[in-house]
């Protein structure tokens, strides 16, 4: 029986580890307070992230990182993205020679403008052929809740990502390998930033059509930088592009998208901030991704407005006006 950690208990890296543990592996989830791993361990549940989900009997927990990460061949790491170079500076020492680290992360790391990959390849001293990435339209709460939905495993090394992909396939949880590691980490951080604006439309009282306008020209322009950072064009209509755009842009169950709602009500960023308990990856990681594309020359406006709107005190409506007033041109998908 395959042995995996999961490093993070919040709602993804909880759902994933079910996922995992229904699949058959022998799972120890990490939780960093002692009350989470308790609770898995006595009641099946996890009542912070995914209250009311009962979790397999196999799944076991614990708030020991070296215990968790002791004899594992698949180390899953489910923190928010700017906490990665930190907590993985810590874990390095402890994890086997030879296990697949694999992010569930979708951000790009402030500062450096790294990919998650990149950090763990830098922070962890491990070559691309041992880190995957899992990407997709996988909300946690659908997915813990036994949905049918699909994913994508990508990893440089192909065996590894059907190593991972045998080891994720459930009845509910279909997964696809894909060696675009690259287009996949920027199609699930990228739509982050573009379901803060659909959620900033959707508070200002904008309705379907301003939704669409926004998904669609905001795959554009995931897909004009991920093509300058050398992703295949195809990845941003698959899974890990389109299909996790529209998931997250659509769902009240996004945190993104709700807190883009809040702040097209008119909260500001801090207000919002302290109404959110969860990870909203895109409220940072825009600033990164609006500089690595400054960096490489690609324009970003949609995502350039969620940036002066979330952290230069830009109103939102100010930002409609800067965006429908840009010179026309024909459209292009890149
Ligand atoms: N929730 C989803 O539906 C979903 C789906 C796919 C991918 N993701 C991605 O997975 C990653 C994790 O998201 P999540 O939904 O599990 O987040 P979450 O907010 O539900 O949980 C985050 C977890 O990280 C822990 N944590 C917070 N700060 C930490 C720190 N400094 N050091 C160590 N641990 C810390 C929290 O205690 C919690 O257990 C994010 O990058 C997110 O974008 C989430
Ligand atoms: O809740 P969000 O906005 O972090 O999105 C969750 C997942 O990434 C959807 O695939």
């Amino acid at each position: 029986m395959t042995k995996v950690a999961v490093l993070g208990s919040g709602s993804w890296g909880t759902a994933y580890a079910k996922v995992l543990a229904d699949a058959g592996s022998e799972v120890l989830l990490w939780a960093r307070r002692p009350e989470v791993a308790t609770s898995v361990n006595r009641y099946q549940e996890n009542p912070d992230y995914l209250p009311g989900v009962t979790l397999p009997i196999t799944l076991k927990a614990t708030a020991d990182y070296r215990q968790a990460l002791d004899g594992a061949r698949i180390v899953v790491l489910a923190i928010p993205s700017q906490t990665l170079r930190e907590n993985l500076a810590d874990w390095r020492d402890f994890i086997g020679p030879d296990a697949t680290l694999v992010s569930l992360m979708k951000g790009i790391e402030l500062g450096t403008t790294m990919r998650m990959s990149q950090v763990i390849a830098e922070v962890g001293g491990v070559g691309d052929e041992r880190i995957a990435v899992v990407t997709g339209p996988n909300l946690a709460r659908e997915i813990a809740g036994e949905q049918p939905a699909a994913t994508v495993i990508a990893c440089a090394d192909h065996d590894r990502a059907v190593e991972l992909q045998q080891a994720s396939q459930t009845a509910y949880f279909r997964p696809y390998t894909h060696t675009d590691v690259v287009g996949c980490e920027l199609g699930g951080a990228v739509k982050n930033v573009i379901a803060l604006a659909c959620g900033i439309a959707e508070g200002m009282g904008f309705g379907d059509n301003t939704k669409a306008t926004l998904m669609t020209r905001g795959l554009a322009e995931t897909s004009r930088l991920g093509v300058a950072l050398g992703a295949q064009r195809g990845t941003f209509s698959g899974l890990a592009g389109l299909g996790d755009l529209a998931a997250t842009c659509t769902s009240p169950l996004s945190r993104n998208r709700t807190f883009g709602e809040r702040l097209g009500i008119g909260e500001s960023l801090e207000q919002a901030l302290r109404r959110t308990k969860q990870v909203a990856e895109g409220v940072k990681s825009c600033r990164s991704i609006l500089d690595l594309a400054t960096k490489n020359g690609v324009e970003m406006p949609i995502t350039a407005a969620v940036v002066a709107i979330c952290h230069e005190g830009r109103r939102a409506r100010d930002e409609v006006g800067a965006l429908m007033g840009r010179a026309t041109k024909p459209e292009s998908l890149a």
